[in-house]
């Protein structure tokens, strides 16, 4: 069932507004912004839970909304003046998918807009809304779909993504042969992912299989309980962390594709935040072996040393481009990290903005990096050294061609199977496509975040 609002309902409509207002005119990160803004806002639990429905279901659908709005309105978005279109947005999703009474979610937008300064557009927001309200979100999409034939672009309306998007994900799924999956995938991506833990090895004890609380598929993965996961004492403490299992399982993949020896050096060429930093630093730290971190940004760097304090305050983070690692450390580490800069189409269920705020021309660029960053890491590995390769997206064009590219290019480096290695680490076996030597996660199976992993051995 949907969170439902309580009378102070109107509070929480208020800070859903005022996220979904700094996402449209600031481009803020809703994952960043909202936790704190409920927590200054102190709503009930029923508030706030309705506040986080309210916000990342009308930031996942926005161009779905913006697409009635339009239709009902017979005015195109980018002519409503932001604020007003925000409340818009917002009404439509309570209308169209929250299912709140047609007289609340009006009255209640009328009330907002006034309060968000832009009086002079009440009647406007009143008139639309009541437009939106004569039909279902059925019958939306079929008004929205008609004399539209192309599979792709009815699964864009249907789903609410991008048609750019929905052509990737076809792509890549059609590469391991699961191309009848998209639209669960696509269905995936719209609901609210469950929230995961990683007990840090050596810090946190290792989750427990009495109290019910393991995930699927990571050894150190645990289910967050309901509510605030800042409220667990291990994660303030910084020994149990917020972290997907996609995350979780591409680190052990380098951490544990064979035993480490004390002595080994690592490397995490691109570490902001420093969710991985923190596990590879644990996982290292239990071995004897020491993890470096390097990040360009210096604001992303300053998170990764927090990340790492807990687990050894005097670790190295190098702020720099990771493209220029070899010229101070040429074959250096014995095993690196390479989690690239990505355009996240593998995170769309926990960035709800993400897949309106990327586009087509995004890859193109992103690839050349991310080509890059692969080339300077096993350029900085020791031979008989491993790389993990990673990205939060499985379009092919930032997956399989960079790895294919960069192995095309140069004969000291040689594909592992990842997907043997993470067999020998998960707690049950990864429903896995069948094609090539690379892991693809998918939230649709394995609910977690679409991570693609491929182990490369730099040869000696
Ligand atoms: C996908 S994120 C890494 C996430 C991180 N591994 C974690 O688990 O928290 C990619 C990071 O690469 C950084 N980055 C972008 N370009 C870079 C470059 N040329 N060299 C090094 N880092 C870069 C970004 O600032 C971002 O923090």
């Amino acid at each position: 069932m949907s969170p439902r609002p309580t009378a102070s309902g109107r509070s929480a409509r208020r800070v859903a507004f005022d996220v979904v207002h700094a996402v449209s005119t600031d481009d803020a990160y809703a994952n960043l912004l909202l936790p704190g803004r409920l927590r200054e806002a102190r709503l009930s639990a029923a508030d706030a839970g309705f506040a986080t429905e309210l916000t990342y279901g009308t930031l996942r659908r926005r161009g779905f909304y913006d697409a009635v709005i339009e239709r009902a309105t017979g005015r195109a978005v980018d002519r409503v003046d932001p604020p007003v279109l925000d409340v818009l947005r917002l009404g439509a999703h309570q209308l169209l998918t929250l299912g709140t009474p047609p007289h609340a979610a009006v009255d209640e937008s009328v009330r907002l807009v006034r309060q968000v300064g832009s009086a002079r557009a009440a009647g406007f927001v009143n008139a639309a809304l009541r437009r939106v309200s004569e039909r279902d979100r059925e019958s939306w999409r079929d008004e929205l779909s008609r004399g539209i034939s192309d599979p792709d672009a009815l699964l864009a309306i249907r789903h609410a993504h991008p048609e750019w998007v929905v052509r990737a994900l076809r792509a890549a799924l059609a590469a391991e042969g699961r191309e009848d999956e998209l639209d669960a995938l696509l269905a995936a991506d719209n609901a609210p992912p469950r929230v995961t833990l990683v007990a840090l090895p050596g810090l946190a004890d290792a989750p427990d299989d009495d109290r019910d609380e393991r995930t699927a598929f990571s050894p150190l993965g645990i289910r967050a309980a309901a509510g605030d996961p800042a409220a667990d004492a291990g994660v303030a403490a910084g020994t149990r962390r917020v972290q997907d299992e996609g995350s979780q399982l591409a680190a052990l993949a380098l951490s544990r594709v064979r035993p480490a020896r004390a002595g080994e050096r690592w490397l995490d060429l691109c570490a902001g935040p420093g969710g991985k930093a923190a596990l590879l630093a644990a996982e290292a730290r239990t071995a004897g072996a020491t993890l470096t971190a390097n990040e360009t940004v210096p604001a992303r760097a300053e998170l990764v040393r927090r990340a790492l304090a807990p687990v050894d305050p005097s670790l190295t983070v190098r702020v720099g481009d990771g493209r220029s690692i070899a010229h101070d450390a040429a074959e250096s580490f014995d095993r690196v990290l390479v989690d690239a800069p990505c355009t996240g189409l593998g995170a769309l269920r926990r960035r709800p903005e993400a897949r309106w705020r990327k586009t087509v021309d995004d890859v193109a660029p992103l690839a050349t990096l991310q080509t890059e960053l692969l080339t300077a890491a096993l350029d900085a590995t020791a031979p008989g050294g491993v790389v993990a390769y990673v990205t939060c997206s499985p379009h092919l064009a930032e997956t399989r061609d960079v790895v294919d590219a960069v192995l095309g290019a140069r004969d000291d480096a040689v594909a592992i199977d990842t997907r043997a290695v993470l067999a020998g680490v998960t707690r049950t076996p990864l429903d896995l496509g069948d094609r090539g030597t690379a892991v693809q996660l998918w939230p649709h199976r394995h609910a977690s975040d679409a991570m693609f992993i491929q182990l490369i051995e730099r040869r000696r």
